[in-house]
């Protein structure tokens, strides 16, 4: 059985001193949650974060990192800075950072592997553009970015993977897949994920749905075979919308 994990994605969004002040009213509302609840906020904000969460059944997580220890990488953060203050998950390959930052699933890959040689916790997004969508060509979309992503990862590391299934049309548009469809996407990636490793292992591995996300949505998502909880954007920013889906 796998348990659910329901995770915020703050984006570009609060101060460390706003990630404080949400975390200690939050803490409160989830803290008999049965899902794994994990908050993604800006990198400038991790310390205080983390430091806010002690001791809570609220995890802290990364929106990205660099794939190299150390070295003259301008703005960047490493695998190693994240562990020393205490951060055990990362999401990898979110469609903005393919967008706008040049993410490639060259780039994606190396960033998982470092991720599990030290021992981070990767949350790896994938998903389709629209036009994909529309011209029939998700599969084969999604199908590409995980032959690419996973190259060279094994089985142990694949059982600890969470995938987040988030089509690139649904972000932040208000537009979600259909539970039915979203879970179908699900099952086609689980099965992709079983030919290209084996089937235990992309039967342990979690895979979550992301876009446009909300209290109203989660319910009927959750309920599905395959969906094994959301990573949420813009419903995460306000402490009792969250709460809300978290405690679905
Ligand atoms: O990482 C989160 C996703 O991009 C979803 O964002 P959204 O819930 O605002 O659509």
């Amino acid at each position: 059985m796998r348990r659910a994990i329901i995770s915020g994605n703050w984006k570009m969004n609060k101060t460390p001193e706003e990630t404080v002040a949400y975390i200690n009213e939050f803490k409160n509302n989830v803290k008999d949650a049965d899902a794994e609840v994990i908050l993604c906020p800006p990198a400038i904000c991790l310390t205080e974060a983390v430091k806010a969460a002690e001791g809570t059944n609220v995890k802290i997580a990364a929106q990205n990192m660099h794939y190299k220890e150390s070295g003259a990488f301008t703005g960047e953060l490493s695998p190693l800075m994240l562990k020393s203050v205490g951060i055990e998950h990362v999401v990898i390959g979110h469609s903005e950072r393919r967008q706008y930052f040049n993410e490639t699933d060259e780039t994606v890959n190396l960033k998982l592997k470092a991720a599990f040689e030290n021992g981070i916790i990767p949350i790896l997004c994938v998903g389709e553009t629209l036009e994909e969508r529309e011209s029939g060509r998700t599969e084969a979309v999604l199908e590409g970015q995980l032959k690419e992503d996973l190259a060279g990862l094994t089985s142990e590391n694949v059982k600890t993977l969470v995938v987040a299934y988030e089509p690139i049309w649904a972000i932040g548009t208000g537009k979600t897949a259909s539970a039915e469809d979203a879970n179908d996407t699900i099952k086609f990636i689980r099965n992709k994920v079983a030919e290209l490793f084996d089937t235990e292992s992309a039967e342990a591995m979690r895979i979550l749905y992301g876009g446009s996300v909300k209290p109203n949505t989660i319910k009927g998502q959750m309920e599905m075979s395959d969906i094994d909880g959301g990573l949420v954007g813009g419903a995460s920013l306000k402490v009792e919308d969250f709460s809300a889906i978290v405690n679905y």
